[in-house]
């Protein structure tokens, strides 16, 4: 494959970035090199964000100056973060690789970064210090960590010259399909985080099942944590239409397969974890084998609308009348059905 002049600082992005995220790295691959290079840097940027934001061993005093000052750190490549507490992870102690490479990027390309970087910064520093109370509290907390991060990508698709300016709303909404399967996913992982878990289901939602957020993990509450799981799977495929319609409008056919191959895995995890003990005894994860299907064989709407259609449809299989939010599923997967049907 034709490679642009090797550059010690983004060649190690790139190591870096087969480090944090193996399947990640595969599929940007297939992007046009300036875009790669561009993508790159912004999933490591958001990377280290997120490392900061996740790192209970940093004092709250000290978090939050550099969640906000994030996006004037990375013009710095002499930025090197010190934290006593504890050896800190790779990624920061070499975050001047990416400074570097970032500050060689074209600067249509660093703008949209630097600006999504500060608003992401400053949404991470507010939730900081605040709970997850309303359904409005999650859906702005994750269109901060993850609605944000659609919206950098339409912008940088755009400034690459290969696709229209997709609507913030629809950008937000790919993010938004993604990260509520994360939180869904990861329920027991997260609520067994030590020295205290950061949970992000909402009270608005989980407070009708139970009056503690930790009581699903017992044996003897599992229908109201079938109910309590269902009922948020069911606000996560409020996503699903948003994120065909912003599928569908992608011209770039690498841009498209980098996009269209989480949504997938998102709608795949969403059935899977749908009325399934499962979430709250281990982390359920689509098998290895069905995963490398999905990137071989996603690489037009054709595919995207019959693998949403053949998901919903397993799931739709899955509903129990008798469970609280089983109409609202059922309204949700119908229009998915008919979407993919009318346009499939
Ligand atoms: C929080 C998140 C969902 C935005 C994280 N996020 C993603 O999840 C990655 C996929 C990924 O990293 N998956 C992990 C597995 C996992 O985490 O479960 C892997 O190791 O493959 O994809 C997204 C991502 C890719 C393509 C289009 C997107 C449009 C809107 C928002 C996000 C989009 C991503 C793109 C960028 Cl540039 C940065 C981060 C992400």
């Amino acid at each position: 494959k034709w490679q642009l002049p090797s550059d010690p600082h983004r060649s190690f992005c790139y190591e870096m970035l087969q480090k944090v995220s193996r399947s990640f790295a595969v599929v940007i691959q297939q992007l046009g090199p300036n875009l790669r290079d561009a993508v790159c840097v912004f999933y490591l940027v958001l990377r280290g964000l997120d490392t900061v934001e996740d790192d209970m061993s940093i004092p709250l005093d000290t978090k939050v100056p550099i969640l906000k000052a994030f996006h004037e750190t990375i013009y710095d490549p002499a930025w090197r973060f010190v934290c006593g507490e504890k050896d800190y992870k790779v990624l920061m102690d070499q975050f001047h690789h990416v400074s570097t490479t970032f500050l060689n990027l074209d600067k249509k390309f660093q703008d949209v970064i630097a600006e999504i970087t500060q608003r992401m910064g400053n949404g991470m520093a507010k939730f900081i210090v605040t709970e997850v109370e309303t359904i409005e509290d999650y859906n702005e907390y994750c269109h901060y960590v993850a609605g944000l991060v659609g919206i950098g990508l339409s912008r940088l698709f755009h400034a690459s010259g290969l696709e229209d300016l997709a609507t913030d709303s629809l950008s937000n909404s790919m993010g938004l399909f993604l990260q509520k399967t994360n939180i869904i996913r990861d329920y027991l992982e997260d609520i067994n985080e030590e020295p205290a878990p950061r949970m992000f289901w909402p009270h608005e939602i989980w407070g009708k099942y139970s009056a503690r957020l930790a009581d699903f993990k017992e044996e003897k509450k599992s229908d109201v944590s079938l109910a309590c799981l269902n009922d948020m799977i069911t606000n996560a495929l409020e996503h699903a239409i948003d994120s065909l319609q912003y599928m569908s409008a992608l011209r770039d056919g690498a841009i498209f397969r980098f996009c269209a191959i989480p949504q997938i895995m998102a709608i795949a995890t969403l059935a899977a974890c749908y009325n399934n003990i499962q979430v709250f005894r281990g982390v359920v994860k689509i098998r290895r084998g069905l995963a490398a299907k999905i990137v071989l064989e996603t690489s037009s709407m054709k595919d995207v609308y019959s693998t949403f259609y053949d998901f919903s449809n397993m799931l739709t299989a899955k509903i129990d009348k008798q469970d609280p939010s089983s109409s609202t599923t059922m309204k949700h997967v119908e229009n998915i059905l008919s979407t993919c049907r009318a346009s499939g």
